[in-house]
Order: C-alpha cells, then structure tokens, then sequence
C-alpha cells in the first residue's frame, strides 16, 4: 500500500495523541483511506523530552527537516501560540505541503491570510480540533448545514474553565486548584491566562461565526468576560434561583446583523448545557430549517483532540488521492454588519450591593423602572459592614438597557453592580 509521510511541529499534549493514533489504528485509517500514514519528522523545542519516541520519528529542532523533505506531503501543525506559528505555516504551505492545525488563536487572528495562501498554492489547510476540541463541529457546520440559515451558535467552549467551575460548584475545589488540576490533565493552554480570561472561547467564537455567518469577526471586536473575576457568592445564588454558572460563547444573527459574545451566564438547570461538565465542550446550533441541535463532547485533551487532527489528515489524503486539493475547509462567505445594542435582547442576573438602609433598594427599583427594566426574582442577604448583597433575574432587557443600567447606577455612587451575566433558559 502506498505511504503518506507527516511532519509534524509539536509534541505535547495534542501532539503526542496524534503520534498515539496514527501508530495505534493504522489499520483503520488504511481501511478507510487506503493509504498508509506515516509520522516520520517531528519538530520540537527540546528533543531530550521525548527520547522515548526517538526510535518512532526523527526528532529534530531544525524545521529545513521539514521543509526540505519532498517526502512529506501533509505537516500538522501542534506547537500553538500565534508566532512563529503563522510563519511556519506559511513556509509550509509555499512549500507546498497541506497543513492541519489545532491552534485557534492562529486560524482566528490570521486565517484568512493563510486560508488565501493555501488557496495560491493549492493546498490544504484545515483546522477541525481547533475548536471544541474532539467535537466535529466545523466539518458538520460547513457540510451538513451547507443549506440551512444558522441563526445562532451558542456553547461551551472551552475545556478549562468549564472544569474549573463544575468542581468549584460540584466538589468544592477553590479556583486555584481547579486551575492546577486543568494544567496537569493537559487541558490548559501554556499559559492559561487565555483560558480563564476568555479569551480562548473568544477565538473559538470567532471561527465559529465563520463557518455559520460566513461573516469575518475578529476577537477584538466583541466583547469578552472570562471566569477570573467571578463570586463564589454568586455560583450559589445561581443554584438557588435554578441555574449553573457557566462560560457561554453566544453567536447570534439579530435582523440580518451578527452578534457575538462571550461571558459567564446563569443557565437553567433543565437545559441541556447546564449537564455539560468537566472539560466537556457542547455547541448549540439553531437553524431556520432544523430547529434546534447538539453536539456533545470532550473539549479538549491529547486523544480527543488527536482524533479532530486525524479526520482533517483523512480529509486531506482523500482529497490527494482525488486531486481535490486547494479547496478552502469553510466556502460560504457572507459579510453582514454587527447589531448594535438595542437589537439584542436577553434576561439577566445582576448582582449588586448596597447600603443595608432604608430607601436604597428604592432606589434601585426605581432606575430600573425608569429604564423599563423589570425583574422576575430577587433575593436580598444582608453582608458585613452594613452592606444589603441583592441578586436579581431580570424580565428580557436589550443589551442597551443594560449599559444604562450600569452607568445610571455608576451615577447614583452607593449602589455597586458586581455582575451582570446573560440568563439563559
Ligand atoms: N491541549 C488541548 O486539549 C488542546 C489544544 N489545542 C491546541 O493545540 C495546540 C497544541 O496544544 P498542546 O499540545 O496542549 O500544547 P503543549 O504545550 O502541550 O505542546 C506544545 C508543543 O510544541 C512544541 N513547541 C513549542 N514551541 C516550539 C517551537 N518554537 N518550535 C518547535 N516546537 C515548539 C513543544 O516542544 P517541547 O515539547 O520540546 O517543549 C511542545 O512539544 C495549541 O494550539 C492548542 O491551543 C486544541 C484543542 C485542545
Ligand atoms: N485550552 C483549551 C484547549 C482546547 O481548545 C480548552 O481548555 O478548551
């Protein structure tokens, strides 16, 4: 049977579960492509790490190893972070090889420009486990909704945090402990910061609103909570009132405008992402024509990441075999404007404290009813130093509304909102 030969930089968590596949279910993967993979380079920082492979692949720094080995038709792409990473593809892809990658900060910051190099150069670039880790969601997204009108992506999307807030409200784990747990199972990114900052489900987002929109949205241009800041307090008042905290990307069309966000939000117990735990990833599609969808899975981790990077490796030998190459992994494009704040609506929690003397939650009620701003539950607790804690689920408000909120309350001085976070039932 004919070999493909793979390069491959990185060797970490992602990596090593590739290596892990290709050696384990080599049958398979002949069965199903008929050709046999083979990983023969891989570029690391430091070699000395792994000279347990070193008998498996050529271990090497030198990244010429790749590049000038005509044998090595496909080169995955597992080192992340977003330089030289983009360099380094894009030397591949001039070299005309096909590259798969896992790294969505790259595919989200500078996808289109290497999305149009491969295009120049015929190759393949395709990128799968970047986001939502073991979850096909892209590949289903641009196959199998390729006729229906999503009308919103909403998910968990991001492994770490989802584990650091199941075992702060499942086992009683402080956030820091969590946090190192996450590090030590592989979950994290090197440095986690865009993990809890939420930065990494941004990303995720992101391409994401590519593939459903067809509309280019950078993470810069919405807006991004992470769970750093947030109140144990408030993981409990969430239970109370029926809901689980959770980290929620939200893509949204809203009258032919795309709205994008993601932030901590309470969701109901009864719906299906409040099950989602651990470093379990779902992604919610709705589309005109199907209605509601769910796609399940673990979001990040060496296997299930390794199984996305294997099916984009099937995908791309295929097309070999087929000589379909050079084709973009997502074709719909169509740019539509962002909606601007009185167009999206949604029920919150706010959280706030104020002085535990008479008149104040007065005076709280009636900014909100000058705003037209009403509340379905509300919960006073009485703190130390003379503080009232007040947690409130609001009737739906536009995103607008809020923003008055915030800045009426800043006005007023004595009343100060902790936390606003998007209900979702
Ligand atoms: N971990 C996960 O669950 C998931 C990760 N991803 C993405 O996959 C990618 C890889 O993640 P992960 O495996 O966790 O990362 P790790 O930190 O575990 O591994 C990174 C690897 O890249 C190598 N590396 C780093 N810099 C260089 C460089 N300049 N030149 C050559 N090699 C380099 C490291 O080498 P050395 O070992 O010698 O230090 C290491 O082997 C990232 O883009 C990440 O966002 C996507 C989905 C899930
Ligand atoms: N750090 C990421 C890894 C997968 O993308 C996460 O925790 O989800």
């Amino acid at each position: 049977m004919d070999e493909i030969k793979l390069g491959m930089v990185g060797l970490g968590t992602v990596g090593s579960g590739v290596l892990a596949m290709v050696q384990k279910h080599a049958a398979k993967i002949s069965a199903v492509t008929g050709r046999q993979l083979v990983v023969k380079t891989v570029v690391v920082k430091n070699p000395q790490k792994h000279q347990q492979v070193a008998d498996l692949v050529h271990l090497t720094t030198e990244l010429d190893d790749l590049l000038n080995d005509s044998e090595i038709k496909i080169v995955i792409e597992v080192m992340g972070g977003i330089h030289p990473a983009k360099e380094i593809i894009e030397q591949m892809l001039r070299a005309h090889k096909h590259v798969v990658s896992a790294n969505k900060d790259l595919i989200a910051t500078a996808g289109q420009e290497l999305i149009a190099l491969a295009k120049q150069n015929h190759c393949d670039l395709m990128y799968e486990a970047s986001v939502a880790g073991g979850i096909p969601i892209l590949r289903t997204i641009a196959d199998s909704f390729a006729a229906d009108q999503i009308t919103e992506v909403k998910g968990i999307v991001n492994g770490t945090t989802n584990y650091i807030l199941t075992q702060m409200s499942q086992s009683n784990r402080s956030y820091e402990d969590a946090l190192k747990q996450a590090q030590k199972l592989g979950f994290a990114e090197a440095d986690p910061t865009n993990d809890v900052q939420g930065r990494d489900a941004g990303y995720k987002m992101a391409i994401l609103s590519r593939f459903a929109f067809g509309t280019n949205v950078a993470v810069d241009q919405f807006k991004v909570t992470g769970i750093d800041q947030v109140d144990q307090v408030d993981v409990q008042q969430a239970a109370a009132f029926g809901y689980t905290l959770k980290l929620v990307g939200i893509a949204r069309l809203v009258d032919q405008r795309v709205f994008v966000e993601v932030a901590p939000a309470l969701v109901n117990i009864h719906h299906p992402l409040a099950q989602v735990n651990n470093e379990n990833n779902a992604v919610m599609v709705t589309g005109r024509a199907v209605g509601d969808t769910l796609f399940y899975g673990p979001g990040a981790g060496g296997l299930p990441t390794a199984n996305s990077v294997l099916s984009d490796i099937t995908t791309v030998t295929k097309n070999m075999i087929l000589k379909t190459n050079g084709n973009s992994f997502n074709g719909y494009s169509h740019p539509l404007p962002f909606a601007d704040a009185t167009m999206v609506k949604d029920c919150y929690y706010l959280s706030l404290t104020l002085p535990d003397q008479p008149g104040e939650m007065q005076k709280l009620t009636t900014v909100m009813a000058e705003l037209n701003a009403s509340f379905s539950q509300i919960v006073q607790k009485a703190s130390d130093q003379g503080e009232a804690r007040v947690m409130i689920i609001t009737h739906q408000m536009s995103k607008a509304q809020l923003n008055q909120l915030e800045l009426a309350l800043q006005d007023l001085g004595t009343i100060q909102l902790h936390c606003a976070y998007r209900v979702i039932n």
